[in-house]
This record gives C-alpha cells, sequence and structure tokens, in this order.
C-alpha cells in the first residue's frame, strides 16, 4: 500500500470533481491511500508538489486540472508551464502522473474527465503508480 496525493486545481469544479473521482477510485483499486489538496490553477500544481515532495508524507502524486484555451496566450501560458513543472519534477524522480487536461473547449473536457469515457483521471494515476514501481525497483 501506498499513499498519493492528488493535487488538483480547483478551476472548473464539475470537469474537477469527474477527473479527482475516475484517479482517486483507480487508487483505491488497486489498494492504496490518497489524500486530495486543492491549488487555484494549474500553474500552481509544480510548485505545490515541489513544496510537498521532500516532507516523505507521500510515495506518489497525481496532479489534476483543466486548461481550456481562451482568447489570448495565456493558455499556451498555463497549459505549456503547468506540464514544464510537472515533467521537471517528474525527472528529479518524483513520481507524478499527469492528469492536466489542455483542450479547446468544454466538450472535449467532459469527454476526457468523465470516468465513464476517457477517464484521464484514472489513466494519471496509473502513471504515477507505474513511476512509484520504477522508483521502487531502482532506486
Ligand atoms: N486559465 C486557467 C488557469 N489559470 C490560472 C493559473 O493557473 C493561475 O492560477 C493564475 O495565473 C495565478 O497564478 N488555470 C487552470 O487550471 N485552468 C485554466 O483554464
Ligand atoms: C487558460 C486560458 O486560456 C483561459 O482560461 C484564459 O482565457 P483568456 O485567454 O480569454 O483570458
Amino acid at each position: 500500500m501506498a499513499k498519493f496525493l492528488i493535487v488538483e486545481a480547483r478551476f472548473y469544479d464539475h470537469l474537477n470533481d469527474l477527473l479527482v473521482k475516475g484517479a482517486g477510485d483507480e487508487l483505491r483499486r488497486n489498494g492504496h491511500e490518497f489524500d486530495v489538496m486543492t491549488v487555484p490553477g494549474a500553474l500552481e500544481i509544480p510548485g505545490a508538489i515541489a513544496t510537498i515532495a521532500d516532507s516523505g508524507r507521500y510515495d506518489g502524486f497525481v496532479a489534476i486540472g483543466v486548461v481550456i484555451r481562451g482568447e489570448t496566450y495565456h493558455f499556451e501560458i498555463v497549459a505549456g508551464e503547468s506540464a514544464r513543472g510537472v515533467m521537471a519534477l517528474t525527472m528529479d524522480g518524483v513520481p507524478i502522473g499527469n492528469g492536466i487536461l489542455t483542450v479547446e473547449n468544454e466538450a472535449q473536457a467532459l469527454e476526457r474527465a468523465d470516468p465513464a469515457r476517457k477517464d484521464k483521471g484514472a489513466e494519471a494515476a496509473k502513471a504515477a503508480m507505474a513511476l512509484l514501481s520504477i522508483a521502487e525497483q531502482y532506486s
């Protein structure tokens, strides 16, 4: 049994709820425990994980968020920098599954967040578990 932290950027409540449910159910199905922490937006996810990672309280993390393209370049910043931050931590050996959706519209987000459809929350949880398993075997 491992302990995971789901870090969710609570920007679109109804979509977040679906993603967190998918991630949590997947962790539970695999016999793991988890807590959920909320941050304001996807840009805060890497910083939150970086702050917590060294505490030793969690074995892995699942990043959950939804970034929907708006009218300005802001989308590129939020989508790109949140992914870059998560990836940088992953390269430092922190097991993180990236479940931050970066989509054109709400319909695309809903299709991916819904556990009955693409279930990207579960996919991110699986990625976090896979990275943790590698870390346990090789470090
Ligand atoms: N536009 C979206 C954001 N923007 C907010 C940023 O993530 C950040 O919280 C703000 O710039 C303060 O640092 N966040 C999302 O998660 N999704 C969006 O669509
Ligand atoms: C992430 C985004 O692009 C969006 O939420 C911001 O919208 P806008 O570019 O219209 O300010």
